[in-house]
């Protein structure tokens, strides 16, 4: 049995990764709470990327245990684990997106994979999700190609949020993205975080949008997690990626960025 409170969404247990000899996650637990938006953050290879793609079921673990919703999706019959993959979206770090397809037919596909729907049903319900992520309307007609970085990474969020997910995850949604753009994100994502009641797991490099939008951080480090906190406490452990992370003089000027916003 593993042991966590009810509020978790997500429970993972004595996770083990490696690739060859290579141990990336060695003893990792964590809990996700609903409705929480967590960062996740850590030195360039401490795993945020492994441990995101583990929880939604792409990396199967050497060792561990992950429960998303109370079940484990590796020892799921396909039509139940199809179930749980419903109530999780994914936004990949590069948006991962058809290039062949407009957005509209992006944010349709799995409405039209997923739930059966016809293309045109799938893409009335992909037309209000492009809304939701905060695209124009006349964006859906148009390629990948043809959209800005940011317009990219809203796209991708309206495929997130397609199925109506329970739970988000997000691999540094505002990387490559202006001041401007990266900071209109993170309002966009607590507003559909308070708007829509989702939990939110958000691997990030970009200190603003912790300050702006997590509940909790989780500091992955040494092949697990070493504090998971709100960002007021974790940021005065002392350790020395810590330190170096959050008093360096980006966490320095992001803590001020955040003091000024919320003295508003
Ligand atoms: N498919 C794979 N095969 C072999 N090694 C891998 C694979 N995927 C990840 N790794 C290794 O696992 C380690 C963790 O990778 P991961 O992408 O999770 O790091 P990260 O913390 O997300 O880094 P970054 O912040 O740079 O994106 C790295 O050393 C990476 O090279």
């Amino acid at each position: 049995m593993v042991a966590g409170a009810q509020s978790d969404i997500v429970q993972v247990r004595g996770l083990v990764n490696r690739f060859g000899s290579h141990v990336v996650h060695d003893d990792l637990d964590l809990d996700i709470r609903k409705g929480e938006i967590l960062g996740v953050v850590g030195g360039s290879g401490s795993g945020k990327s492994v441990l995101l793609r583990s929880i939604v079921g792409l990396q199967p673990p050497a060792a561990g245990r992950i429960l998303l919703f109370g079940e484990d999706l590796l020892s799921l019959s396909p039509e139940r684990r199809t179930h749980i993959e419903r109530r999780f979206g994914v936004m990949f770090q590069n948006g991962a997106l058809f290039s062949s397809l407009t957005v509209i037919e992006n944010v349709a596909v799995p409405l039209i994979e997923q739930l059966r729907l016809s293309r045109s049903q799938a893409e009335e319900l992909a037309r209000s999700k492009i809304g939701l992520a905060g695209l124009p309307p006349d964006a859906g007609g148009k390629y990948p190609s043809e959209l800005s970085g940011g317009m990219v990474k809203r796209a991708a969020l309206a495929r997130a949020l397609a199925l109506d997910p329970d739970i988000l995850f997000l691999d540094e949604p505002t990387a490559g993205l202006d001041p401007i753009g990266a900071g209109a994100f993170d309002r966009l994502l607590v507003t559909l975080r308070d708007a829509l009641g989702l939990t939110v797991f958000l691997v990030t490099h970009d200190l603003d949008t912790l300050y702006a939008t997590c509940d909790r951080v989780a500091v992955l480090s040494q092949k697990r997690v070493l504090a998971v906190d709100a960002l007021e406490r974790v940021q005065d452990i002392d350790d020395p990626w810590i330190r170096e992370y959050f008093h360096g003089p980006r966490g320095r000027a992001a803590n001020r960025a955040a003091e000024s916003r919320s003295a508003k």
